[in-house]
């Protein structure tokens, strides 16, 4: 009866009360088992290696008023299940340690004093009276640990860390968190100094309580999985890490995915919607993932806290451990999850000076706090009296979430950070009040076991694959809604969903035992059909793996495989921006992640089928072997007779061909198991090559459309300043044209003089009674005009986008030369008009779009003949014009020559050192 009972299709759901000790895998390990009791509760463990004598787990608590009294353990309710693999291993712990505990430990910790602290001579009020006692301004407290300023990280991993790995590793719930005021020292009791592994050196000695955590947990893997090797132990671990922030829940490891919901489901409990998962299988996994998530954290300057955490962050890893008994089987997988929690502070307005953003967080988190205080008060109140009450979870995101730590089935460590200042008396007081609640709490953890017969285990993977299949194909659809932001994250999913399916195969045992008693018989019905069993499931093997349109054979698939790589490693990395054959490629592999998936499901279909046939073959068998006995014994009873002898040996003849045929079925089966299993490994290896080609090629597209995305950004700035330059070029022209039309104008007025003055000048040479202001005055506007064509030479001489910046700065100078200039050679209305000009300016620099729009009113409100007039001054500027307007200027001289009488001579020279003006 009790082999049918587990080879029934039914799953065996076996769940083991926190009084229990969880099975010791590791026999050989000197007094250290899988304890799941921290050793806060237990003899052996790590109590030894802390500084004290660390018994927390026995000590009654502190009767100091107000604290309510030790509730009494409700263990002897909870109905007591073994399993039979604990029976063989497990050590059970004295009557009296199970009664104490509460699956609810109490930490506090007091800091050094800061620098702040030290500045104001602030003195200490907390002192701590024995290993797990303090005292503050005469109250006295007890806990279950006190760790006082001179306590180091790794004495803190020791007393909190270590039960935590062990409890996660046996299977319980385990949370660990850290509360306290702002700047009491959560963060870096939490997290410390998380290594980089890619900075080269070694781990820092600050590293706090989570890093440690999760040293140990890998090496206490590895240490199992050798150690019970014939268990075909398998362990993955998948760790998240969210932050809430002002009551919404935000993904550190995606921080695009923000204001995600909590949900509750009666299968899972309660989890994040749509909050990444990564696998991790080592310590460098998990420092990149504290690394990324802690920089994704919301950090503030408080006058407490320079680096103050502004939310609440979890760190949750998920532990599931797979392993087998050989003798029935049946498959078991552990499952256990750990919370990593660093609270916000608490703090008072007055002494953290919060003002703006940082005042509606501190009331964010003061309220999500009290939400918490509040939990804990009714968890308190119920171990007290025993009477049910509403508890409410649902007040708060952090409480919602945390609900199974708070008073349901995990193990809670509760650090609760302290400084000693007398400055912060009233908060301290009022963190080991709460401490002091905290420590009432009952939780109920157990652990969280499943066992279940293989066959079962394969069809709940095929359903798992299966809907994956789905989800992939209607997210596919949704492509463009999801953008390609979501693909690599859904990639890595289905990837992750196909390693852990691929890992199960390999944890069943190879094939059918050879049996070697010799005794050992047969009956005939065993066998009858088995070979036609056998054949059809060849059958289907081989022509489920050729048919139809989905053809998602592993064959197939492992011969598309070199092509992906071919096609992988053929490409130019330096046509890595080649989006386009990416995006096929992608498409190509996400194709063969399908198939696979489809052709995996099939196989583990009939690898299923079969292994139900090899326990139904199993049982048979044995109670075949079962009636044999019985018989002989009957026959040896009663003594046999001669026709009864003739009748046992024809019996037995019939027997032993019947044994030599089933020796030869059982062959035939073993080999098609085999060949399954090969045929399972090929996939496995193929598929997990593909998934991570995948998920690297999904991750690369990302990349590739957020640098389009930013390359785009980068095109419309370089055409917007293109726009600008133009404008910049345009207004430039302008004024250059204006300001040569003055120049010229400035020449051409000084013009009249000036050959007056030269031919002074030589009038003086030649003729001594020339009037020598006139011949000075000359002289001095000669020099004026040449220090214009001068500037103006500098001027010209500028790259336009170079000129624009000193154009701008010496705009102002240059026209109060200009105006100077002007006002010196008595032309006023150019002054005015310099004085107009200079105020455009001014508001040019004021506003830009004015400047704009001043332009276009210019170049549109222009009459026609304003226009020539722009269209000459630009000809000017244009050397082919260059001749057109020397004609203008040959004639105007020309005419002057004419009404003056100027000699000829005179006229050239002028008309020489014109065109060199002119000549920009
Ligand atoms: N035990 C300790 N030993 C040495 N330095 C400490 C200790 N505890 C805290 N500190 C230092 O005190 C400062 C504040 O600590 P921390 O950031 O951990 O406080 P917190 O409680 O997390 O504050 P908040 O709630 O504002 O985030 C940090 O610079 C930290 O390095």
């Amino acid at each position: 009866m009790a082999f049918q009972a587990r080879s029934s299709p039914v799953k065996h759901k076996i769940k083991r009360n926190a009084e229990n000790v969880p099975p010791n895998t590791t026999p050989g390990r000197g007094g250290s088992n899988l304890c799941g009791d921290s050793p806060l509760h237990c003899k052996s463990g790590v109590k030894a290696a802390v500084k004290g004598n660390f018994s927390a787990g026995t000590t009654p608590l502190h009767s100091s008023p107000g604290l309510p009294p030790r509730p009494p353990s409700s263990a002897s309710k909870i109905p007591k299940r073994k399993l039979l693999w604990e029976q063989q291993n497990s050590e059970q712990p004295a009557d009296s340690e199970k009664s104490s505990d509460t699956g609810v430990s109490v930490l506090v910790r007091v800091r050094p004093f800061n620098k702040k602290e030290l500045l104001e001579q602030s003195s200490a009020i907390i002192s701590k009276a024995s290993t797990n006692s303090l005292s503050i301004c005469d109250q006295h407290y007890t806990f279950d640990a006190v760790a006082d300023e001179d306590s180091t990280q790794e004495e803190m991993f020791k007393l909190v860390g270590l039960p935590m790995v062990e409890n996660c590793l046996a299977g319980f719930n385990s949370s660990i968190f850290a509360y306290g005021q702002t700047g009491s020292g959560k963060t870096y009791t939490m997290w410390g100094v998380v290594h980089d592994p890619t900075s080269g050196k070694p781990p820092s000695a600050e590293r706090g309580v989570t890093p440690r955590v999760f040293e140990t947990l890998f090496s206490r893997i590895k240490e199992e999985e050798t150690k019970n090797a014939e268990k075909q132990l398998f362990f993955q671990c998948r760790c998240s890490f969210l932050e809430i922030y002002n009551e919404q829940i935000a993904d550190l490891l995606e921080p695009r995915h923000k204001n995600l919901q909590v949900r509750e489901d009666v299968k899972t409990g309660v989890y994040v919607d749509n909050l990444t998962e990564e696998y991790v299988s080592n310590m460098d996994d998990v420092s990149r993932l504290l690394l990324k998530g802690l920089g994704n954290r919301r950090i503030g300057a408080t006058s407490l806290n320079t680096e103050s955490s502004r939310s609440h962050t979890v760190f949750t890893c998920v532990l599931e451990c797979r392993y087998k008994t050989l003798a029935d089987g049946m498959s078991s997988v552990r499952r256990s999850r750990i919370n990593l929690v660093d609270l916000a502070g608490s703090e008072r307005q007055k002494q953290s000076g919060a003002a703006g953003e940082r005042l509606k967080e501190a009331g964010n988190i003061n309220r999500s706090l009290s939400q918490l205080g509040n939990v804990i008060n009714i968890l308190a109140e119920i171990a007290q009296s025993g009477k049910q009450r509403h508890v409410p979870y649902r007040d708060s995101r952090l409480t919602f979430l945390l609900q199974e730590s708070l008073g349901g089935n995990a193990k809670l460590a509760m650090i609760c950070a302290v400084s000693p200042a007398d400055s912060c008396k009233s908060e301290s007081t009022s963190t080991l009040r709460f401490a002091q609640r905290a420590k009432a709490i009952q939780n109920k953890a157990v652990v969280n076991e499943e066992t279940t017969s293989d066959s079962n285990l394969l069809r709940e993977q095929i359903r798992q694959l299966k809907d994956e299949l789905k989800r992939m194909k209607s997210k596919e659809k949704q492509q463009g809604v999801d953008g390609p932001y979501s693909s690599a994250c859904n990639a890595r999913r289905s990837y992750n969903l196909l390693r852990l399916s691929l890992a199960l195969p390999m944890t069943v045992p190879a094939t059918v035992d050879s049996d070697s008693d010799e005794e050992m018989e047969i009956d005939e019905n065993a066998v009858e059909g088995r070979e036609n069993s056998v054949e059809s499931i060849k059958e289907n093997t081989v022509n489920d793996s050729r048919e139809n349109d989905h053809n998602a054979t592993p064959e197939k698939h492992d011969e598309q495989m070199p092509e992906y790589f071919a096609l992988a490693q053929q490409r130019d990395p330096d046509k890595a921006d080649d989006n386009q054959a990416r995006r096929r490629e992608v498409e190509e592999l996400q194709d063969a992640l399908e198939v696979a998936m489809t052709g995996h499901a099939r196989l583990l279909e009939q690898y299923a089928e079969l292994q139900e046939k090899h326990v139904a073959l199993v049982a048979k068998q044995r109670r075949i072997r079962e009636g044999v006995t019985d018989v002989r014994q009957m026959a040896m009873r009663a003594g046999a007779s001669s026709s009864q002898l003739k009748w046992l040996e024809s019996q037995a003849a019939q027997i032993v061909a019947l044994n030599l045929e089933r020796e030869q079925e059982r062959e035939a089966a073993n080999e098609e198991i085999e060949f399954l299993q090969s045929q399972l490994r090929d996939t496995a290896e193929a598929v997990q090559a593909a998934g991570e080609l995948l998920v690297r090629l999904k991750e690369a597209e990302e990349a590739a459309a957020i640098a389009n995305d930013a390359a785009a950004l980068a095109e419309q700035d370089a055409d917007r300043m293109y726009r600008e330059m133009e404008k910049l070029k345009r207004r430039h022209a302008t004024e250059m044209a204006t300001l040569q039309q003055r120049l010229l104008e400035s020449r051409l007025q000084r013009a009249a003089p000036c050959p007056m003055c030269v031919m002074a000048e030589r009038v003086k040479f030649q003729f001594t009674d020339v009037d020598p202001d006139t011949a000075a005055a000359a002289m001095e506007a000669e020099q004026d005009a040449a220090a214009l064509e001068q500037e103006l030479a500098q001027y010209k001489n500028h790259t336009p986008m170079e000129a624009i910046d000193e154009d701008e700065d010496e705009d102002e100078d240059e026209d109060e030369e200009l105006a100077a200039e002007s006002g010196g050679c008595d032309q006023q209305g150019q002054g005015e008009e310099l004085y107009a000009e200079d105020s455009w300016r001014e508001e040019d620099h004021r506003d830009d779009a004015a400047l704009e729009q001043e332009e276009e009113r210019y170049e549109e409100s222009s009459t026609p003949g304003e226009h020539k007039e722009g269209e000459k001054i630009a000809a000017r500027n244009d050397p082919c014009e260059q001749g057109e307007e020397e004609d203008s200027s040959r004639d105007y001289y020309e005419h002057h020559r004419q009404d003056d009488g100027f000699e000829d001579e005179i006229h050239d020279d002028l008309y020489d050192g014109s065109e060199d003006r002119c000549n920009f």
